[in-house]
Formats: C-alpha cells, sequence, structure tokens
C-alpha cells in the first residue's frame, strides 16, 4: 500500500540502458564526486522552472515547450548544481500525453516525447527520466498531483529530502491519499475511519482520524520490541511454509502470497494458517482472502495509475474497475470481518491459546476495552482489516526480488546458507531467532537484502512527502508551502558513474564498513543515507508494519535457504530476464525454479 498513484509515470522495466552523462554529477576520471553534485547553491530569486529542451518544437494545443531530444541533449553541459527542469505535460492528463484520446500518440510522439509508462517498465522509465532530467525535477502526475497541472518535484538527495520531511507539520502526507477509491469504499462500509466533514478520507488524510488510528495500529507493532516478540511465531510459520516450496515451484508467487499471509497471520492472531504446506489442511476461506487481498489493491493502484480512471473517480464516476474494486473489497470484508468476529467471541471465551493471547490482536482487544480507550470494536476491526489488506503482496513483492536475485546467484546462495547454518547447528533446537537476525550476526543477510533493494526496490520512489508547514528551499530553489515532492532513488544506485557494475548483484557492497568508507566523499556516498537503505519510507508515515515485514523476509528466505538449494532456470541469468508487472508494488514473475534438498 502506499505511493500508489506515482506508478504513473514511472513503471517497470530493466535499466538495460545506462548513461555516462548525467545531469548534477561531475566525472573525476571515473570517480563521480559528490561535493559538487549536491552541492545546494542559493539562488537570489525562484527561476521559473526550465526546461532545457532544444524543442523540436511548440506542441499547437499547449503552452510548454517540446521535450528534450535525447540526441541534442544538453545534459553534459549541465552546471554542478542541479537546475529544476520541468517535463512537458498538458492539463489535467499532466505527462500522460498518450492518453488524449485519438491525437495522443501523435502529438507525444511530435512534440512531447514523454517515456511511454505501461505496468511493466518502471525502472527504465525512471532511469529515463533521471538520464533526461537528472535529479531535480518537476513532473505532472494526476492522481498523485492535484488540480489542472498536478505539478510533482521528484528529488534524489536524502539531505533535501529531510528538509521536507522536517516541514511535515503534526499531519504528514501519506502515500495512501492518492487512493481515493479505498476512502469511498471505506464510506460506503460506514467506516470511521473514512473521517468525515473537514477531516476528509480519514486514515488516508491528513488529521486527528489518521492521527486516532495510526497511534492505535502501530502500538504493539513498530517498536524494535514489539516486532521481535513475534519472531518466534513468524519462525515457525516460516518453518512449516518451507515445506510446501517443492510443491510451487512452478508458481512460486502463489507459494510466497501464501507464505506472506501465514506469516502475518502467526503476528495477528497467533494462529498456523498453513496455506503454503499443501500438505497440511487450510481454511478455503484464508485461500479466498489471499486473492482478494492480492486483486483489491491491484485495482486500487490500477485507479490511481491510470490517468482516465483516476480522472473519472474525481468526477465521481463508478468505473468498471471501480465497480470490480468494490464487490472485491465487499467479500474480503465478509471474510475478516467473520474471522474477527470469531476471535472475538473465542476471547470472550477466555479460550484462547497461549500464541493466540500474545498475539497483536489479542493485545488490541485488551486495548480497545480498556479504560482510556477511544477506539470502539467496530473501529478495531476496521483497523485489523486495513491491516490485513495490506499484509499479503507487499511482503511477497519485497521476498519475490530477493528470490530472484538468490536463483539466479548461486555463489551468494551458498554464502547466505554458510552464515545461517553456523547460527542453527549452534542453536538446540535448530530453529531460526531473533537473536540470529541481527545484523551483527547476519550481515550477509542484510546485505542481500540491501543490494536486492538498490537493483530492484518494489518501487523505485520511495515516498512522496509535502512540505505543509511553510516554503522550502529544494536545491536553491523556493518550492511554495504545500507542495508535493518525491524521493526517487533507484536511479543513482544504478548509475555505473556511481556504482560499479550497477547490474551486478553484489551484497558486499554492504559488508562492514570498509565500502562505506570508500564511499565517503563520493557521489556513491549517498547510498548509505537513511533514506536510501529499504522500501517503507521515512517520517511519521513510515510504513506501520515495516519492522515485522523485515522479520518475515528474513525469516522466511532464510529457512528456505537452509532447506533447499533453489536455482533459477539456465534461460534466466539474471534479473534481467525476469519480468514483472505494477499491482499493489512491481511484482517479479519468478520462473519455475529448480528446488533440492539440502542434507544438514
Ligand atoms: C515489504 C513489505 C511492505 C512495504 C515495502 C511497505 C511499504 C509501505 C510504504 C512505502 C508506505 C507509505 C509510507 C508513507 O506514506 O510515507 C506504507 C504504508 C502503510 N503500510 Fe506498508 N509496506 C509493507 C508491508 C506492510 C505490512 C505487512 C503492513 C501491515 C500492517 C503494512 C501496512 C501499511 C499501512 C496501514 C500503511 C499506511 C500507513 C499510514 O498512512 O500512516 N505494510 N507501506
Amino acid at each position: 500500500m502506499l505511493c500508489s498513484s506515482y506508478k504513473l509515470l514511472l513503471r517497470r522495466g530493466r535499466a538495460s540502458t545506462v548513461l555516462s552523462s548525467r545531469v548534477a554529477f561531475t566525472s573525476n576520471n571515473s570517480t563521480a564526486r559528490l561535493t559538487a553534485s549536491f552541492s545546494t547553491q542559493a539562488r537570489d530569486s525562484e527561476p521559473s522552472t526550465t526546461n532545457e529542451s532544444s524543442a523540436a518544437g511548440k506542441c499547437p494545443f499547449s503552452t510548454v515547450t517540446a521535450a528534450l531530444d535525447l540526441a541534442n541533449s544538453s545534459i553534459q553541459q549541465e552546471k554542478l548544481a542541479p537546475t529544476l527542469k520541468d517535463v512537458p505535460a498538458v492539463p489535467l492528463l499532466g505527462v500522460f500525453v498518450n492518453a488524449i484520446p485519438f491525437i495522443g500518440t501523435w502529438l507525444n510522439n511530435t512534440f512531447y516525447k514523454n517515456p511511454e509508462v505501461t505496468p511493466h517498465n518502471a525502472y527504465d522509465t525512471h532511469y529515463e527520466m533521471y538520464k533526461r532530467y537528472g535529479t531535480f525535477y518537476t513532473t505532472y502526475l494526476p492522481g498523485l498531483g492535484e488540480g489542472l497541472w498536478p505539478k510533482v518535484y521528484m528529488i534524489m538527495d536524502p539531505e533535501e529530502m529531510k528538509k521536507v520531511i522536517r516541514q511535515e507539520g503534526a499531519y504528514p502526507r501519506g502515500g495512501v491519499e492518492g487512493l481515493k477509491p479505498m476512502a469511498k469504499w471505506m464510506k460506503k462500509n460506514g467506516f470511521k475511519l473514512a473521517g468525515a466533514g473537514s477531516d476528509n478520507n480519514g486514515f488516508l488524510g491528513r488529521g486527528e482520524t489518521w492521527k486516532k488510528y495510526r497511534n492505535f495500529m502501530q502500538t504493539d507493532l513498530l517498536s524494535p520490541k514489539s516486532a521481535a516478540g513475534y519472531v518466534p511465531g513468524v519462525a515457525n510459520a516460516a518453518k512449516i511454509a518451507s515445506r510446501g516450496v517443492p510443491h510451487y515451484a512452478q508458481d512460486l508467487n502463489t507459494f510466497f502470497n501464501y507464505a506472506a499471509f501465514d506469516m502475518f497471520q502467526s503476528i495477528m492472531f497467533g494462529q498456523l494458517s498453513k496455506l503454503a504446506d499443501p500438505n497440511t489442511p487450510s481454511d478455503p476461506a484464508d485461500v479466498e482472502f489471499c486473492q482478494l487481498a492480492v486483486d483489491s489493491l491491484a485495482y486500487l493502484i490500477q485507479m490511481s495509475n491510470d490517468p482516465k480512471e483516476a480522472i473519472k473517480g474525481a468526477m465521481g464516476i463508478e468505473t468498471e474497475t471501480y465497480n470490480k474494486f468494490e464487490s472485491t473489497m465487499d467479500r474480503l470484508k465478509g471474510i475478516v470481518m467473520e474471522k474477527l468476529e470469531a476471535f472475538i467471541a473465542k476471547y470472550e471465551r477466555g479460550e484462547l491459546d497461549e500464541n493466540e493471547r500474545n498475539s497483536y490482536f489479542a493485545h488490541a482487544i485488551q486495548r480497545q476495552r480498556s479504560e482510556d480507550s477511544d477506539i470502539d470494536e467496530f473501529e478495531l476491526m476496521q483497523v485489523a482489516l486495513i491491516m490485513l489488506n495490506a499484509s499479503v503482496d507487499t511482503t511477497s513483492a519485497f521476498i519475490n526480488w530477493a528470490m530472484v536475485h538468490l536463483s539466479t546467484n548461486p555463489d551468494v546462495q551458498e554464502k547466505l546458507y554458510q552464515e545461517l547454518k553456523q547460527h542453527v547447528d549452534a542453536s538446540e533446537d535448530g530453529t531460526l531467532s531473533a537473536d540470529m537476525l541481527t545484523k551483527s550476526k547476519s550481515p550477509y543477510l542484510h546485505a542481500v537484502l540491501r543490494e536486492s533493494h538498490r537493483m530492484t526496490p518494489v518501487y523505485p520512489a520511495t515516498m512522496f512527502k509535502s512540505n505543509s508547514v511553510d516554503d522550502i528551499e529544494l536545491h536553491g530553489v523556493t518550492v511554495p508551502k504545500g507542495s508535493l515532492v518525491g524521493f526517487d532513488p533507484y536511479p543513482i544506485g544504478m548509475d555505473p558513474d556511481i556504482v560499479n557494475e550497477p547490474h551486478k548483484f553484489q551484497p558486499e557492497r554492504w559488508l562492514g564498513d570498509e565500502p562505506v568508507q570508500k564511499r565517503k566523499g563520493t557521489a556513491a556516498e549517498v547510498l548509505d543515507s537513511v533514506m536510501y537503505r529499504d522500501p517503507f519510507s521515512q517520517g511519521a508515515r513510515r510504513c506501520p508494519g515495516s519492522r515485522v515485514a523485515v522479520n518475515e523476509t528474513q525469516l522466511i528466505l532464510s529457512q528456505l535457504v537452509l532447506d533447499w538449494k533453489i536455482t533459477a532456470p539456465t534461460s534466466v541469468k539474471s534479473y534481467k530476464d525476469v519480468e514483472y508487472t505494477m499491482k499493489t508494488l512491481l511484482v517479479a514473475h519468478l520462473p519455475e525454479m529448480t528446488v533440492e534438498a539440502r542434507v544438514l
């Protein structure tokens, strides 16, 4: 769930073509120097945004200058500090000139030349934008930006993004804000989470309603201690799930959705749903829920990403996609509410077992029933529904990409196996524990996930924030209060001027202090910023499920690597041979793998 609507402009693809010329970065032999690249030289006054294109022509339908012709690119002459560039766009549809009926493609090909966006090319598109517009540009994304010109400032400098976060105020903008159809569905269903009056959009908005439910939701979930408390249950769920992998070798996408579901069920209810192990019975309602969770969010994101859908939605039109979304959510709600009611009844009868009593939901019932609580039981169930809905294909998307890299880099998989094996060999019962997964105990495991995030983030732009409090200076440009600023860390991590052999999966880049020291003072230094580290965003809206999602990912990958040697077919040599589709996030299409048992 997240930066949903942005996916628009920027989707998919392998960043197979890379450029050596770059805005904002200057090369000193092979080493690009940071000093210049991210320096923020103050300007006397706010410049108008510039489109430094060599204008193939003026579009007859707008005042916008036509897009940069790459052959005549002036990028090489770019100054040291990034100059704000402006992506050519049309009113309402923004950069999606193609979406204009009948003449859109001609118009775009002739004048605008904006990259075509498909559900399968986010990585390529993001890199292409970097190539054309550098590290600081304005783009126009309906469904994300607001109004006639849905403007979004895109930046890549972590220190500049921190300034935006500091200007967010008490009610920061959330990635979920663009999910208007979800707010509509919640209202139709009488959810208090939907907010009311001036606090419209509730949990998805930026007011007291968000704060109230966010506080309730993240308690017992987000702190390191709370998340660690769920590790034994998740480890158990992962161990059972791992048994199912040979059965799902042809359909690992389903396997990881089931595994993510199983692991989160152990957190939420302290129960073992065992969907990923076909040899144990499972509840058909759980199987149906998994599919509904994946489908409902995919429809939701599709509505935010498709400019026509976004505009129709803003006009109150219920499209075919909206209707599909609504019926999927209705069914999902039916399943979830029944499950929650059954759990509450069991709680009231005092029949929960020890694992269930220690679960997130059992604690949440206690908190909801405490004297100082301002949450009623229906609100509690709404919070749980949102969490359950967000817990399946977000986590599985993250795991999928790591599996792509492990299965195409057997040496990495072997090294990870050796690291993990020494821990389980030394343990009493051979079970993975929270202690084994710390960075100091399992540095290679952490490095594998960091490298996977660099090359194949679940979405290239990790956060969209608004400077709600005041105007702000970004790279010397005054950005008016209330602007939307997107942070796009992906391209820099894939730039061969900054990262050696960026298409090679090398966890060693993140091992120990030496690589960090080497990056210091170079353009690559930004990669060590906390802002570049993971896909969960930053600030008060950072994903509340981030810690448990990381634990789940580490546990299932570790268990799989301990139990099996998993190898991609020879036709899939690296992540570049793996297609992907934008759903809730970028979902890698996992190929059929060879699964061989390890002998412990
Ligand atoms: C690897 C898996 C996951 C990724 C990559 C991910 C990523 C994100 C991101 C980027 C955001 C937007 C943050 C922002 O607005 O700045 C977000 C929000 C959210 N995530 Fe996650 N997430 C994951 C797993 C989960 C899980 C397991 C849950 C279950 C609790 C969850 C629940 C939510 C909720 C409820 C929000 C909205 C929070 C708010 O607006 O305050 N996510 N997530």
